[in-house]
């Protein structure tokens, strides 16, 4: 008897092509990029500068329109919708974590975190809250506003701020881009924590090796191509691949 694993996808992206600008100025960032994100997993983005990583983030989250090319969302093909439209879709199911933290400075930690919801009209899961705020380990810190947290802790808020809404995937931007080594690890042994722990799907876009060894896998982009895949990658074996695509 062969029994067959279903792997479900939280975002499917096919041939996905972006063109910036037009006739001799045109700058072909996306050139038929195949690719899917399994549920539950974390998976983190690589390649040289300018092989289009940030554009693929963009259009995968309905941050940007592509030139080609179709993208998923769950069960929604985000390509066809209107802006109003994608507009809700964004709230409704997708989380985003930058380098910037983008906190309120004059809201506390639990308000920001509560902030996505209650513009949306939506009551916080009080389970999944309290979930969430010790997954963080943020419980000693929710009176605290943003100046009173460190840049890990800024970003620990941050995090559960996109996970509290429960969102079918979380795409997050060089999130350890402005913390020092030890708050950095802090926060990316959080998100693979939360991984595990919650079932959440993130997407990670980053230069670091030591960073991308947390997912579970990393897909390397090469201009504007995906040009190959790891999985389970430690910081050795994604630097190898790095080198390897530079050469
Ligand atoms: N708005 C834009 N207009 C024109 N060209 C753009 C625009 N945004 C990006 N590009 C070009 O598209 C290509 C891919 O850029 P992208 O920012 O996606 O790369 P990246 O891999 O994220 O780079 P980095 O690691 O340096 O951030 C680059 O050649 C870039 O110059």
């Amino acid at each position: 008897m062969t029994i067959t694993t279903e792997v479900r996808h939280a975002v499917v992206a096919k041939g996905l092509a972006k063109i910036y600008g037009q006739g001799d100025a045109a700058v072909h960032a996306l050139r038929g990029v195949d690719v899917s994100f399994a549920t539950g997993a974390f998976t983190a983005i690589m390649g040289p500068s300018g092989s289009g990583k940030s554009t693929l983030m963009h259009c995968l989250a309905g941050l940007d329109t592509v030139t080609e090319g179709s993208v998923a969302i769950g069960d929604v093909e985000i390509t066809r919708l209107s802006d109003k439209q994608l507009t809700l879709l964004r709230r409704e199911r997708v989380g985003f974590v930058f380098q910037a933290f983008n906190l309120l400075p004059t809201l506390t930690a639990e308000q920001n975190i509560r902030l996505p919801l209650e513009i949306a009209g939506r009551q916080a899961d009080q389970v999944l809250f309290d979930r969430v705020i010790d997954t963080v380990g943020l419980r000693d810190r929710l009176s605290h506003r943003p100046s009173e947290l460190s840049g890990g802790q800024q970003q620990r808020v941050a995090v559960a701020r996109a996970l509290i809404s429960k969102p079918n995937v979380i795409f997050a931007d060089e999130p350890i881009g402005n913390l020092d080594s030890r708050s950095g690890a802090e926060v990316l042994a959080f998100l693979r924590h939360s991984v595990r722990e919650l079932g959440q799907t993130i997407v990670m876009v980053t230069h670091d090796p030591g960073a991308a060894s947390y997912a579970d896998r990393v897909v390397f982009l090469r201009d504007g191509l995906l040009v190959s895949e790891l999985t389970d990658p430690t910081p050795q074996t994604v630097l190898d691949m790095l080198l390897k695509l530079e050469a």
